[in-house]
């Protein structure tokens, strides 16, 4: 049972004088001052966010905003010094704040694994003795580790290079070796806190279906930072954004980029055309019970992304399909509310 996270009012610093901190982050000081006043850093403050079962969940912020601190704490590293972070687990409820160090070893141990920093590869190693080292690290019986390493390796589409030393991989094969090791434990939760090299593997599509592929097959809430929104985008079901410890909005991509729900989330995502992020059904307007499939110049499924919807865009309107069932048309006022964003 991959557990669900409710996150209430969480504040989390890091220093010695976290109350004087917290009073004066809550009289609305400037948390660089804060910080100056009494030498403790407010990482997170009023943070209310939910984390579902199965999803891959961005957070998305600038250097310093909080994003490695709310990992910290969603793995029970970091104690809340207010607020609430829940769970309810296969073995009862857990309450990150007021665990004892051994329930949060075991909610690290059974629910939550993080991945803070590249993960460290062997060059001499080939991928699957660097599996099979893994697996080992995670208590799984030495005559399972290889067949479980096969399996892991055709899992991630990784079959064939199983005897290719890692200082042998190209370049774009490491991050989904460090992927495919990260995500070898068994808590339904992970938490990857920059676990790459390189700054920008989400960019290559073969990561993003390689992390969907994974989390279909493992049902696992992936939970990941990031400080480029283009690749939360691509990336996230979901996108938490922080400023400044403070959760600014938590939503679709299509919700950030037709919605954004303060200046500074339609600022940060201001470079980025929504046409390149969004699928057919984000866009969708109603269509009237008796239109018929035919009296549209084209027809798309659901989850057809808009860039290959825009040439039949061209000729008039366009019917979104599920298996059939007709759900939407996309016109002119559509395509504008696209193409002009609230915010
Ligand atoms: N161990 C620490 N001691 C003191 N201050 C800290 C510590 N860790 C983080 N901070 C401070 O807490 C705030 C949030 O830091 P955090 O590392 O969570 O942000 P981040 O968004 O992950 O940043 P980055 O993108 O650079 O990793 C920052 O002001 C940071 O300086």
């Amino acid at each position: 049972m991959t557990p669900q996270i409710h996150v209430r009012r969480l504040a989390a610093t890091h220093g010695r004088r976290p109350g004087a901190a917290l009073d004066r982050a809550d009289r609305g000081e400037d948390l660089h001052a804060v910080r100056l006043a009494t030498e403790t850093a407010v990482a997170l403050i009023d943070v209310d966010l939910d984390i579902h079962p199965g999803e891959i969940l961005v957070v998305l912020g600038a250097p310093g905003s909080g994003k490695s601190s709310l990992l910290a704490v969603l793995h029970g590293d970091l104690a809340p010094e207010r607020g609430s972070v829940a769970a309810e687990t296969a073995s009862g409820p857990v309450e990150l704040r007021s665990a004892t160090k051994r329930q949060r070893d075991r909610w690290a141990q059974e629910a939550a694994a993080l991945v803070a920093g590249p993960v460290a590869l062997t060059p001499k190693s080939t991928i699957a003795e660097t599996v099979i080292a893994a697996l080992a690290r995670h208590g799984t019986p030495r005559s399972d580790r290889a067949p479980r390493a096969t399996l892991e390796l055709a899992n991630a589409g990784l079959r064939d290079w199983g005897e290719i030393r890692i200082a042998d991989l190209p370049p774009g094969l490491r991050p989904r070796v460090q992927l495919l090791v990260a995500a070898l434990g068994g808590q339904p939760i992970l938490l990857l806190d920059d676990p790459f090299d390189g700054v920008d593997a989400w960019r290559d599509p073969s990561m993003v279906g390689a992390l969907r592929r994974l989390r279909e097959r493992t049902g696992k809430s992936v939970v990941l930072t990031s400080r480029d929104p283009a690749e939360a985008l691509r990336v996230g079901d979901r996108i938490a954004v922080l400023d400044n410890g403070r959760l600014v909005q938590a939503g679709t991509p299509r919700d950030l980029l037709l919605e954004p729900a303060t200046p500074h989330v339609a600022a940060y995502l201001s470079e980025l055309s929504p046409v390149s992020f969004l699928q057919a059904e984000d866009v969708m307007g109603p269509i009237a019970p008796d239109d018929v499939a035919s009296s549209f110049a084209g027809l798309v499924q659901v989850g057809t992304p808009l860039t290959r919807v825009l040439p039949a865009l061209a000729r008039g309107d366009v019917v979104v399909a599920d298996r059939g069932r007709l759900l939407g048309r996309i016109g002119t006022r559509e395509l504008q509310a696209v193409l002009s964003p609230r915010g």
